[in-house]
């Protein structure tokens, strides 16, 4: 549970950031073309005409609003619930901020377009932000439900390794034959990648194994960091890692690990220096990775190259 939730965890502190960045270009433009809007057919009024009350309840009303949807945005991953949340938002925020508007601008009598727009957004606002409740309510139901099925898991089974907080071997082999079923029936690839720290016995000799361990750790959160939510990410045994790439055929694949791999060293000897850690990997195709299942070979060391 811990891997499935820092797997989606480094993602969406990205994703946060990108959706903030467009929530606020988007808000700023509703806004500013409501300004153009009600500049261009509005005459402005006088600021004794203002009426304060009606400013302030209005003001502090899309205040709160454009608060309540830039934390609730933030927190949320993209998906259909938070572009529903989105939208809705957008809507509310175009009429409330007309009806502050109005406050300083004057329409002609005759001119309804002004007061449609101020109040036809509000209501369609609230129908997609019901939408997107119930929504999240069937998403949070199913997340729950997730989420017991893995705590059950985890509970039975030996499924994590308590150093990285990687999946294990006997959770790599169930994974690899659920990934290769999984491949064979929506007729996608899989790869299989292993790395392994070069010379990991001599580093654990000459700087200690708390100095092995960090590295491990190190290592694990990397692997995290850089292999997508689909993929399954196992320390198998000492020093070695395997991920589990579904939708890779070996091109991909090698390129995936041909980017990768300068990142790892550079992050790992950037937090890690003087030690100079070197990795070993290589790309296991899919008929590979389909023999390493049935015989079970690499629960006895055989993939080793
Ligand atoms: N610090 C630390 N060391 C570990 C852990 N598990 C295994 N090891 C050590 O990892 C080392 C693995 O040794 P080898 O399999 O020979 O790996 P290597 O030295 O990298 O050899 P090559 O893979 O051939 O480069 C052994 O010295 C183990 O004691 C662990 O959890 N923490």
């Amino acid at each position: 549970m811990l891997q499935f939730m820092s797997q989606s965890l480094a993602p969406t502190s990205i994703q946060s950031g990108l959706q903030r960045y467009r929530l606020f270009a988007w808000l700023t433009l509703t806004n500013l073309l409501c300004l153009l809007l009600a500049s261009s057919l509005g005459d402005l009024k006088g600021l004794a005409k203002v009426d304060l009350i009606d400013l302030l309840g209005e003001g502090s009303s899309l205040l709160i609003i454009l608060m309540v949807l830039t934390l609730v945005l933030s927190a949320r991953p993209s998906g259909r619930v938070t572009q529903l949340i989105f939208i809705g938002g957008l809507l509310l925020t175009a009429s409330m901020s007309l009806d502050v508007l109005d406050e300083f601008f004057a329409y002609p009598e005759e001119l309804r377009l002004m007061s449609w727009l101020e109040s036809l957004p509000m209501p369609l606002g609230f129908v997609v932000i019901g939408l997107a409740a119930i929504n999240w309510f069937r998403e949070s139901q199913i997340i729950q439900r997730q989420l017991q099925l893995r705590e059950h898991h985890l509970r039975e089974h030996n499924w994590l390794d308590p150093l990285t907080l990687l999946y294990t071997r006997p959770y790599f082999q169930v994974a690899l034959q659920r990934e290769l079923a999984l491949a064979e029936l929506q007729r996608h690839p899989l790869c299989l990648v292993e790395l392994n720290i070069v010379g990991f016995a001599r580093l654990n000799h000459q700087y200690g194994a708390a100095r092995g361990d960090l590295i491990l750790r190190e290592l694990a959160d990397l692997l995290l960091l850089f292999s997508r939510p689909q993929d399954t990410v196992c320390r198998d045994n000492n020093d070695r890692f395997m991920l589990i790439l579904p939708h890779f055929n070996t091109t991909a694949a090698q390129r995936w690990l041909d980017t990768t791999l300068p990142h790892l060293h550079r992050e790992l000897n950037k937090s890690l220096p003087l030690l100079k850690v070197q990795l070993a990997a290589k790309v296991i195709p899919q008929a590979a990775a389909a023999k390493l299942s049935v015989t079970n070979e690499y629960c006895h060391g055989m993939a080793r190259s």
